[in-house]
């Protein structure tokens, strides 16, 4: 099947920080790609790649068989959560509006079409009661539930999630990560998600990108989340424990603040 997303020997360093090099890829319709890696590997720069707002050192990147460029169609962006202030005037439907016209000059030419499309989008992320609601006053999981569908008004191919659970409670990390697998799986659409925790989506996630140490791994969670390359990654003992159908990561060196839920499963796993 054809690639939606494909890099080819593609490298990104900052002065003489390499994040990454030599990285070849490439990602199918309806994959759900995630990205891990300690603060600092490379997470959001690799997705501002595929945005077209950060040129490669060397290598292409392509979307849609096209070299990358800013404000594709293609691509739909859901953000990290930040709750809005309170008094946010914005409602919940004017939020979403943006992501349908929000790219077009001038007056709305067709206020009934926007307004059916925007009506249509707030069901398919069961955000409809609470659709004139001003979004300050909404929940950090039902702003977010807006911002998904904000991003999949244009009916994008790709979807690009740069942690979008952060400061989700669980419930809601759950309801907001189906949803995004649910709209890949319907769609066909790629997704890849940044995070800092796989958890959360490890039964939907296809393959992984573990950036570490300005190195990289590729491969099913099942071949990447181990011992042994993590150990190498990281050059250092690191493990990995597959409890209850999660991952936990011990013994990551202490300037690494990533984990994958290790302090709140030392418990669990013990
Ligand atoms: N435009 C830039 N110029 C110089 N250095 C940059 C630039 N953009 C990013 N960096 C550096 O590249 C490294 C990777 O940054 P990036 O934000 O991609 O990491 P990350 O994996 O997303 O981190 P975090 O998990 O903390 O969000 C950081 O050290 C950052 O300071």
């Amino acid at each position: 099947m054809e690639s939606v997303v494909s890099l080819k020997g593609a490298c990104l360093k900052f002065g003489q920080r390499t994040l990454w090099e030599d990285l070849d890829l490439d990602i199918r319709p309806g994959e759900f790609f995630a990205v891990l890696g300690p603060n600092g590997s490379g997470k959001t720069s690799f997705l501002k790649v595929l945005l077209g707002l950060q040129k490669l050192h060397s290598g292409q990147a392509e979307l849609g068989g096209r070299p990358v460029e800013r404000g594709s169609s293609l691509i739909g962006y859901i953000p990290q959560q930040k709750s809005f202030p309170p008094d946010t005037p914005m409602r919940a439907r004017d939020l979403v509006a943006l992501g349908v016209d929000g790219h077009r000059w001038g007056i709305r030419l067709q206020p009934g079409r926007t307004n059916r499309k925007v009506d249509q989008l707030l069901e398919m992320v069961g955000a409809s009661d609470y659709a004139k609601v001003p979004v300050g006053q909404l929940s950090g999981g039902e702003q977010q539930r807006l911002r998904v569908a904000q991003a999949l008004a244009t009916g994008p191919q790709v979807l690009l999630c740069d942690e979008p659970l952060l400061s989700l409670d669980l419930h809601h990390q759950q309801a907001v990560s189906a949803l995004i697998h649910q709209q890949s799986r319907e769609h066909d659409t790629a997704v890849v998600f940044v995070t800092h925790e796989i958890n959360p989506i490890i039964e939907y996630v296809d393959r992984v990108l573990y950036l570490a140490g300005g190195r990289f791994r590729v491969g099913t969670p099942d071949e990447v989340m181990t011992t042994e390359v993590l150990s190498d990654l990281y050059g250092s003992n690191v493990e990995v424990i597959h409890a209850n159908g999660r991952i936990v990561v011990v013994g990551l060196p202490d300037a690494t603040t990533h984990h994958h839920g290790a302090d709140s499963l030392a418990g669990e796993v013990a």
